[in-house]
C-alpha cells in the first residue's frame, strides 16, 4: 500500500504505543463451580463483582462453549474474509439493511483498520423505523448470507446458541453480584437485538498511526469476545487510565460490561473504554457477541438499586431508538460525537437539588 488514506490517522493523543505496558492483566475467572453445584458459587460471585467494579472486563475459562464450535466459526470467518472484495461486497450492508459486510466503519470519525461481517442472532432483528419518539413503525434487519463458504451460516447459528447460553449464565452471576435475584434480567431478553460480528484486522503498514478499532465503549448489555492468538485488544485501566493489553488466553472468552449494565446498575458497574491495536506483520481475527435486550426495552436504573441516598443517575431511554441512531450515525460521518449514554445522564447539580 502506498499513501495511507488520512481517514485512518488517529490524533496524536489517541495513537497506540507500539510497546504497550506489561502489567497484571484483567482478572481470569474460572466458571467451573457453575458446572458442579449452584450452592457453591459465593466465591465466584465475589470474583465477578470485583472484576466488574475494578476493571469492567474479565476473562472466563471452563465456560461450557465447545471448542469445536468456536473453531468452526473461526475457520469459516477466515474463508469468508479471504474472498475477493467484489464477492464480499455482494453481501454488503446498506443504509436500510445494516447487517452484512463492510469495511468502512468509523469510530469517533476516524476510519478503523478492519473489515467486518455482522449477523443477527435472532433473524430478523426488529427496531423502530425512525428515531422519532412518536413513531410506532418497526423495521426488520435481515441477515445476508454469502454463497461462500457455504458452512458459514450453520457455523454462526450453532455458535450463537452456545454463546447465548454462556451470556445468560454470566448475566445471572452479574445479577447475583448486585444483590438481585439470578433471573432479574431475563425479562429484558425475551426478544433480542443481539448480534455477532466477525472482525478481520489486516496487517497495517502504519500501526503507530491507525487503530483496528478506535477507543469506544460497547453500548449493549454484555460483550462476549473470542480473540485469536495475535493480541491487540487494549483496555483502559480504571485505576490510572493507562491502556493495558489483554494477553490472549487459549479458548478463553473476554467479557465486558456494556453501557446498559452501567445504567441498570446505576453506575455500580461501569462500561470501560477499549480499543484495538493493529500490527504490520500479522492479520488478526476476533468475534464479539453483543448480547442486547429487546428493542422496546426502556433502559433505566433498576428500582432495587436506587433510593434517596442513591438516586437514579440516568433518565430512561429506548434501547431500540438508541441502537437505530447509533447504527445510522455510522453512515453519516458527522462531525459530532456519536449518541452516548452520557446524553441521558442526570447532572450532579440536578441530583444535589432533587
Ligand atoms: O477485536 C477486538 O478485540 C475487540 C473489538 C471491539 O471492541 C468491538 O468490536 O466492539
Ligand atoms: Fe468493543
Amino acid at each position: 500500500m502506498g499513501e495511507i488514506d488520512p481517514a485512518f490517522i488517529q490524533d496524536q493523543e489517541h495513537r497506540a504505543k507500539l510497546s504497550p505496558i506489561e502489567a497484571e492483566g484483567i482478572p481470569l475467572i474460572d466458571l467451573l463451580p457453575l458446572t458442579t453445584s449452584l450452592d457453591n458459587t459465593d466465591g465466584l460471585i465475589s470474583e465477578i463483582r470485583d472484576a466488574c467494579q475494578n476493571w469492567g472486563f474479565f476473562q472466563v475459562i471452563n465456560h461450557g462453549v465447545p471448542l469445536e464450535k468456536r473453531q468452526r466459526i473461526e475457520y469459516a470467518a477466515r474463508k469468508f474474509f479471504a474472498l475477493p472484495l467484489e464477492e464480499k461486497r455482494k453481501v454488503r450492508r446498506d443504509e436500510v439493511q445494516v447487517l452484512g459486510y463492510y469495511d468502512t466503519e468509523h469510530t469517533k470519525n476516524v476510519r478503523d483498520w478492519k473489515e467486518v461481517f455482522d449477523l443477527g442472532v435472532d433473524d430478523p432483528i426488529r427496531v423502530p423505523a425512525s428515531t422519532d419518539l412518536d413513531e410506532k413503525e418497526v423495521i426488520e434487519w435481515h441477515n445476508k448470507w454469502p454463497e461462500y463458504p457455504p458452512e458459514l451460516r450453520e457455523a454462526c447459528e450453532e455458535y450463537a446458541e452456545e454463546v447465548s447460553k454462556l451470556s445468560h449464565k454470566l448475566l445471572e452471576l452479574i445479577a447475583l453480584s448486585l444483590g438481585l435475584p439470578a433471573d432479574r434480567f431475563h425479562g429484558f431478553f425475551k426478544e433480542r437485538t443481539t448480534f455477532i460480528r466477525l472482525n478481520h484486522y489486516p496487517p497495517c503498514p502504519v500501526p503507530h498511526l491507525a487503530l483496528g478499532v478506535g477507543r469506544h465503549k460497547d453500548s449493549g448489555a454484555l460483550t462476549v469476545l473470542a480473540q485469536d492468538d495475535v493480541g491487540g485488544l487494549e483496555v483502559k485501566r480504571k485505576s490510572d487510565g493507562e491502556w493495558i493489553g489483554v494477553k490472549p488466553t487459549p479458548n478463553a472468552y473476554i467479557i465486558n460490561v456494556g453501557d446498559i449494565i452501567q445504567v441498570w446498575s446505576n453506575d455500580m458497574y461501569e462500561s470501560v473504554e477499549h480499543r484495538v491495536m493493529v500490527n504490520s506483520e500479522r492479520e488478526r481475527f476476533s468475534i464479539p457477541f453483543f448480547f442486547n435486550p429487546a428493542s422496546y426495552t426502556m433502559v433505566k436504573p433498576l428500582e432495587e438499586l436506587i433510593d434517596k441516598q442513591n438516586p437514579a443517575r440516568y433518565m430512561a431511554y429506548s434501547w431500540g431508538r438508541f441502537l437505530a441512531t447509533r447504527t445510522s450515525g455510522n453512515f453519516r460521518k458527522l462531525n459530532v460525537e456519536n449518541l452516548q449514554i452520557q446524553h441521558f445522564r442526570i447532572s450532579d447539580s440536578k441530583l444535589a437539588t432533587a
